[in-house]
């Protein structure tokens, strides 16, 4: 079974609006919605990723982040364990560089539907949290 790990960031402006982009037409799971990020190579931590995916996808760049959850999930065919940031602070203004649809959604009406099973309880994390983070 394949494994893959990947690093990925909740974009989060000061208005509570966080920033997903769409997974595009030919990936796994093509379609559904994301936090972007990508997967860990082999010389990097997690965050080094975060900060190189959010370069790449969304051209962003970031100096710190907020460790939220890990996240494992058996998919049909792979393995995945998620590390997922808050990113409240950033350079630059997030957009998708690889020209796939992006969007801010407010907090509140994220849809765990338009993502990846594997991210459902991260979302809920984020919509019923108390308030926390
Ligand atoms: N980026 C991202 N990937 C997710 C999320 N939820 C989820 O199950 N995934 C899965 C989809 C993919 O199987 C894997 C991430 O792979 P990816 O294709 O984005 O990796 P990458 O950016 O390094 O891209 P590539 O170089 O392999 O093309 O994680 C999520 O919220 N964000
Ligand atoms: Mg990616």
């Amino acid at each position: 079974m394949k494994k893959v790990e990947i690093a990925v960031g909740i974009i989060r402006a000061q208005d509570g609006q966080i920033f997903i982009t769409q997974r595009g037409e030919n990936s796994h799971l093509a379609g559904f919605w994301e936090f972007p990020g990508g997967k860990i190579e082999s010389d990097e931590t997690p965050f080094m990723t975060l900060q190189r995916e959010l370069a790449e996808e969304i051209d962003i760049h970031i100096h710190q982040a907020k460790f939220l959850k890990t996240i494992e999930y058996q998919y049909s065919d792979r393995f995945i364990i998620i590390h997922a940031y808050l990113v409240d602070e950033w350079d630059g203004e997030p957009f998708a560089k690889e020209g796939q649809p992006s969007r801010w959604v407010d907090e509140d009406e994220l849809n765990a539907d338009d993502f990846p099973d594997a991210n459902r309880t991260l979302i809920e994390m984020l919509k019923n949290q108390e308030k926390v983070i």
